[in-house]
């Protein structure tokens, strides 16, 4: 399996083309609206999302509420679009439109891809670069990760995306043994969480940054359970899950660290206190004492529930502007600021669950075949009995 997207920020629409899809999965576009919906909601966005209203339309590869195996394109309208249709139009402008509209970036903001972008592909308007690098992609992302989701629930595997930490405020966890998930988290950090308060908490940080001008970061988690032993390979390089899955989350915009298990933990810690002791029960067959290794050894999944942390840095634009240099001037300047989040974090947790979700489908689909959903479920079934008795 694999997909693009395409579209801008403030254009008319974001799409997905997604090739791989096995034929005769049930899906409509409310088993991905639930998605979109919850990346909307959450705490500390800024005004761009009371506009948005996001949903999907299916245009291809779906009929009669079954996938057919043919590419599937996956749309979503940017309702912002009616305020931009002449600054993003295609087409030409006149010299009086010209004139009416103010068309030319030329301030770039620290924490963005403006001027790296605007350098490498020589532009001047640096609004050819901000409008791709945009988060707003992710909106398709998450469309492309429900998918993945529909097909995982098809053998029982489901995730959940949640909140760890924003700025110092931490909620305190439960042991990896006692994860029982899964609903929706991206408002508090229900699922390992100890501390009921630590929700609140989180939401009084961002107020406080936002009362500031400063936005604030944090760390999420996305747990996967009942995924099968043995997805990804320990055979090459690019093939091995957990490398695939940490590019993934990486990708997604302002995330610079990632973490399987333990993580960087792991490092500080002797041996044995990390390494999952293996056990045998005639019923469960070969599994694990306890989960530090967040599901995987050797690039493969061990059948223990795959756990991956994403660090997001905190929002760049800030209502307490930061200096930087204007490309024709050359002059210093303070940015200004119209709209910006001050916290991206929740919605972040479901980007986070969007990019694993898809990571473990398509491995599933590389092991389990990809044609026909008949197919697999056999495939699928015939490797756990062996797998149980082992
Ligand atoms: C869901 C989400 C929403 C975001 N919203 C904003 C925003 O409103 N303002 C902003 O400056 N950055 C926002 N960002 C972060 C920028 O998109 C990101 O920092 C920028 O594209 C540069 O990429 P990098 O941080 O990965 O280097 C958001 C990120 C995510 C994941
Ligand atoms: C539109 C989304 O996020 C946007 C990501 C973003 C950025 O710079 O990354 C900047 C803001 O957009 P705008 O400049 O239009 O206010 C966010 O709202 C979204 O998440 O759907």
């Amino acid at each position: 399996m694999r997909f693009l997207t395409a579209g801008e920020s403030h254009g008319p629409q974001l799409t997905a083309i997604i090739e791989g899809v096995p034929s005769q999965l049930p899906l409509t576009a409310e088993d991905i609206n639930e998605h979109l919906a919850r990346r909307q909601k959450g705490y500390g966005r800024g005004r761009r999302m009371q506009i948005e209203k996001d949903q999907v339309q299916i245009m291809s590869g779906v009929r009669h509420g079954k996938t057919t195996g043919a590419p599937i394109t996956l749309v979503i309208e940017n309702k912002d679009w009616t305020h931009w249709t002449k600054i993003m139009g295609a087409e030409p402008l006149s010299e009086e439109e010209e004139k009416e509209v103010k068309r030319k970036i030329t301030r770039p903001r620290p924490g963005h891809a403006d001027l790296n972008g605007a350098i490498k592909y020589r532009h001047r308007d640096m609004r050819n670069v901000l409008e791709r690098s945009s988060a707003r992609e992710t909106t398709v992302r998450v469309a492309v990760g429900a998918l993945a989701q529909v097909i995982l629930k098809q053998f029982n595997i489901s995730l959940a995306g949640h909140v760890l930490e924003i700025g110092d405020v931490k909620a305190e966890q439960k042991p990896f043994e006692s994860v029982k998930v899964l609903k929706d988290t991206t408002e508090t950090s229900e699922v390992r969480c100890a501390d009921e308060n630590a929700g609140e908490k989180m939401k009084a940080a961002i107020d406080e940054a936002k009362k500031n001008g400063d936005s604030i970061g944090g760390i999420v988690e996305v747990i996967a359970e009942n995924v099968p032993i043995g997805l990804g390979s320990f055979a090459h390089y690019d093939r091995k899950l957990d490398g695939k899955i940490a590019q993934s989350v990486l990708s997604i915009n302002a995330f610079k660290g990632v973490e399987i298990g333990l993580g960087f933990e792991a490092a500080r810690m002797n041996g044995s206190l990390v390494h999952d002791e293996i056990a045998y029960d005639a019923d469960r067959g070969f599994y694990r004492k306890s989960n530090r290794l967040g599901g995987f050894e050797g690039g493969m999944t061990n059948g223990m529930p795959v756990v991956v942390h994403g660090a997001m840095k905190p929002i760049p634009t800030l209502y307490k502007p930061l200096q930087s240099v204007d490309i024709d001037s050359k002059e210093p300047f303070t940015a200004s600021i119209e709209r910006s989040d001050s916290c991206a974090v929740p919605a972040a947790a479901v980007v986070c669950e969007a990019a694993v979700a898809w990571e473990i489908a398509a491995a599933f689909l590389d092991k389990f075949g990809s044609d026909t959903m008949a197919d697999i479920h056999k495939a699928f079934n015939d490797y756990q009995e062996e797998a149980r008795n082992f």
